[in-house]
């Protein structure tokens, strides 16, 4: 029937089977128990009993160290941090020049641009006056000039003499800077607990803090750069020529239970930009700047174009702390897996692990069919006209109700009657009492028993 067919007409419920077999009953608490350890090793590893709170962070970084250097036409040069950190820090950050190109004594003037940035020429008629690009150090003045013995250049009006290097010194001139030191305070705050802590740790002194180093102590907030760089999975001698990122990050990751507390930082370091420099399109990092002094009354500078790393500094991570209300979501969430139990049980009972005649038994005992005596209203609609009519008056009733309201059932329509009883009642049919009703009219002589409706 339709309504069968939409499953309309039927309402399942759980029934509960009771197995009695050691066997199965071991295997259900064996199951149970494994569950219930998954859970518990889950809730302390993730400590799901917890509320979580992300870090609020501030960092600031003093680089320490000195170098000395024998700059090209220069002579040696001692470097100390203000010259090596460059002329500004940004937040969460610092810079150190590793490589130089110097340029010195440079004043406003005329003078042949570099063959690399402007245009080579034999007449004043290759060059146009006022002429510049962004590659140029000047404007073009329109005459054309000795570059040197072979070359013939555009002149520009410029700081001359213009910058006539164009790829770093190798080995790098400042590759002493990996013996450099960089003190990094980190203070963070969780700011759903109120719990401030910063990276220096009560426990350190000054003592310890002049003499800890990373690979001994992974807490020392004091960081050799070469060490950085080498964790980062670098060499310092390479990455300084051309310049580079470097990526510091600190992890917090805290348990501000009292009885389990811990909140210490961990240090990870990374490179953040393009690694193979002979592969890789512009790498590398590099500024100019320049030093300004006056000599004879005439304004000097120098210019340098600085390689070097910037080190950016990122902090990350959370804090937990014991929750009620996130224990008891969690164990509500996990409640579902003991189902899992059951599903693997039933499965071995239906397939061949267990015995086929135990298997037949149990299904047979857990499911069962059972008929309501309340009738379904929808069957109503597929039955013909006059059956409709009947049926309708009858549809909140049982069997016996409908018997007064039947007509009195004759050869005729006996096939009527039928239909209207195996609506009200599928298997109409195997009953008794509808058996009673289709039989035909008892004749009164022959037989002293009526039927019973
Ligand atoms: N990069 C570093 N390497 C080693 N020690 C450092 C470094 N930066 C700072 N320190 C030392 O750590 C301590 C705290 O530094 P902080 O900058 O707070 O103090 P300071 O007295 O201003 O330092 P400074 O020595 O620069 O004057 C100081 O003794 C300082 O010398």
């Amino acid at each position: 029937m339709p309504c069968d067919l939409f499953g309309f007409c039927k309402y399942e419920t759980n029934k509960l089977v009771r197995i009695q077999s050691v066997r199965l009953g071991s295997l259900k608490w064996a199951l149970n128990t494994a569950i219930l350890v998954v859970i518990c090793i889950m809730m302390l590893w993730n400590r799901n009993y917890q509320q979580f709170d992300l870090v609020v962070s501030s960092v600031t970084a003093k680089v320490k160290g000195v170098a000395q250097t024998n700059l090209p036409g220069v002579g040696n040069v001692v470097w100390d941090v203000v010259d090596y950190s460059g002329p500004s820090q940004d937040k969460n950050s610092f810079f150190v020049v590793t490589n130089v190109i110097v340029t010195q004594s440079q004043r406003q003037g005329k003078c042949p641009e570099v063959p690399s940035k402007g245009r080579l020429c034999r007449t004043d008629k290759d060059c146009e006056k006022g002429h510049w690009d962004q590659q140029s150090h000047g404007i073009q003045t329109g005459s054309c000039v000795k570059f040197d013995v072979l070359k013939k250049t555009c002149e520009v009006s410029a700081w001359c003499p213009v910058e006539a290097k164009t790829k770093p010194p190798r080995p790098a001139l400042l590759a002493a800077a990996e013996n450099f030191t960089v003190l990094i305070k980190n203070n963070i705050r969780f700011p759903a607990f109120n719990y401030i802590r910063r990276n220096i740790l009560p426990e350190m002194n000054d003592a310890y803090l002049r003499s800890c180093q990373r690979t001994g102590d992974p807490l020392c907030p004091i960081f050799r750069l070469g060490d950085i760089v080498r964790e980062a999975g670098e060499k310092f001698s390479d990455i300084a020529i051309e310049g580079g990122v470097i990526g510091i990050q600190i992890k917090w990751d805290c348990n501000l239970d009292r009885l389990s507390r811990r909140c210490l930082p961990r240090y990870s370091f990374r490179r953040l930009d393009e690694k193979e420099s002979n592969k890789t399109l512009y790498p590398g990092l590099n500024f100019r700047y320049a030093k300004y002094n006056i000599v004879n009354g005439v304004e000097e500078r120098t210019l340098y174009k600085a390689f070097g790393i910037r080190f950016d500094v990122m902090v990350f991570g959370h804090a937990g702390k014991f929750s009620f209300i996130q224990l008891i979501i969690y164990i509500g969430s996990t409640l579902s897996y003991y189902a899992l139990t059951t599903v693997l049980i039933d499965w071995l009972i239906g397939t061949s692990c267990y015995s086929a005649e135990v298997g037949q038994n149990y299904s047979e005992k857990k499911v069962e069919a059972v008929q309501d005596k309340q009738k379904c209203i929808l069957c109503v609609s597929y039955v013909d006209e006059n059956n409709i009519r009947l049926v309708k008056r009858s549809q909140k009733k049982s069997l016996q109700d409908v018997k007064p309201m039947l007509v009195q059932p004759r050869e005729e329509n006996t096939g009527h009657l039928r239909a209207v009883l195996s609506l009200l009642q599928p298997d109409a049919n195997a009953d008794p009492k509808a058996e009673q009703l289709l039989a035909p009219k008892p004749d009164p002589n022959s037989s002293p028993r009526r039927p019973a409706w």
